[in-house]
């Protein structure tokens, strides 16, 4: 028995989707149908399949549905944002629900881990409430200079361990960038990342001020923002504020790809008890959190002494060879490259990033 296109309307209806197909065809049992998915995140059309599968399964059983999902980019999503930067591969956002979670410890560990796997890294620390790059960096002296490109004066980074960083904590005091707020803010941030001399850079890692807000949405405007990775640790109040920054960038209108979640301060070992892992802050929050609200999980981090300590002394832990800390965050940031590959191969070739490989090795900028 042959189906009617409304039989399919109607399943496309009940799943809410119906305007997202552009093609029905039927041939005998035979249905071919072509969607468009809004999301170019492969989780995501997995899930898409599935569903549709499933519900075709159960209301048209007899059907031998030959499915074809691409995907489309959003043009609202092209609105919001502003032109690429130039040189500037890729645009990792870290940021967290609730602060104090270990979002600039994160960042500055993703920096250098992405560095160490042969990446040109450069870090913004758009935390203007707290910025810490400095201190974490060791460079609380660095004076980003400006140097004459092409004509036009920009700021030139500071560098430390190979890392371009640019820091509100550069341009003013600790205890002044802290009242600053609204349009000074952003119109601070907006010239750091705009008239800054990045160079070629494979990965600038933003490191945004904890929570959702104006800075957040000016800084999505400003920049295509290639992801964002949300730091949580695993009590329940820091989860349902990393859901709703995980919202944030979700929303239609700011439509930024969550390449996922990490788990920060997941348990703690003591030195004396090698074997015992005590779950302060609770068990498998974040890695729940993601599963549920399907994002891409990216690793735990336990509490270590080690991590405060390197952080406080300006030398970040993850530049440690071969010591399980960072192996942890070399782990992540394996991880998040993955899920930055999976997304920028789902996009049209002029937002395509030209990483061909994965951990480990370079980019084609490299070669
Ligand atoms: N895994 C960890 N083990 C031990 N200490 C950690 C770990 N992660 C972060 N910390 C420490 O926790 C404190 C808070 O971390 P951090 O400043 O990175 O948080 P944040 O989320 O960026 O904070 P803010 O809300 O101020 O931006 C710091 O003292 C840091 O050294």
């Amino acid at each position: 028995m042959a189906y009617t296109r409304d039989q399919i309307y109607q399943v496309l209806e009940e799943l809410g989707i119906r305007n997202w197909m552009r093609n029905a065809q039927v041939m005998g049992n035979d249905i071919h149908l072509d969607i468009v998915s809004p999301s170019p995140a492969m989780h995501e059309r997995k899930r898409l399949e599935v569903a549709l599968k499933n519900a075709f399964k159960e209301n048209l059983p007899e059907a031998n549905l030959k499915l074809n999902i691409t995907v489309e980019a959003e043009p609202k999503a092209q609105e919001i944002k502003g032109s690429d930067l130039p040189g500037v591969k890729n645009i990792i956002a870290v940021a967290s629900g609730k602060g104090g979670v270990g979002k600039s410890t994160v960042s500055s560990n993703l920096a250098i881990s992405l560095s160490k796997m042969g990446f040109k890294v450069g870090l913004l620390d758009a935390d203007i409430y707290g910025p810490s790059m400095p201190i974490m960096f060791d460079c609380e002296d660095g004076r980003p200079y400006s140097v004459e490109v092409n004509g036009k004066t920009k700021i030139k980074p500071v560098e430390s361990y190979g890392i371009k960083i640019l820091s509100i904590g550069f341009f003013a005091d600790t205890d002044q960038a802290i009242v600053w707020r609204g349009p000074m803010a952003a119109k601070a941030l907006n010239q750091m990342i705009r008239d800054a001399h990045w160079g070629d850079l494979d990965f600038l890692v933003i490191d945004l001020p904890p929570g959702t807000g104006d800075i957040h949405l000016s800084i999505v405007q400003q920049v295509p923002i290639t992801g964002a990775v949300v730091v949580s640790t695993p009590q329940n109040i820091a989860l349902a504020d990393a859901k709703k920054g995980v919202g944030m960038f979700q929303m239609e209108a700011i439509n930024v790809p969550v390449l996922g979640i990490v788990e920060n301060m997941a348990y703690f070992t003591p030195e004396e008890l090698p074997n015992n892992k005590y779950y302060i802050f609770g068990q498998n929050g974040a890695k729940n959190l993601a599963d549920q609200i399907g994002v891409p999980f990216l690793g735990e981090i336990p509490i270590v002494q080690s991590i405060r300590e390197a952080a406080d002394v300006g030398r970040p832990a993850a530049l440690q060879e071969d010591t399980v800390v960072s192996e942890v965050y070399m782990n992540i940031a394996r991880n998040a490259v993955a899920s930055l590959v999976e997304r920028n191969n789902t996009l049209p070739p002029t937002e395509a990033v030209r990483i061909t490989t994965m951990a480990g090795c370079s980019s084609n900028n490299n070669k």
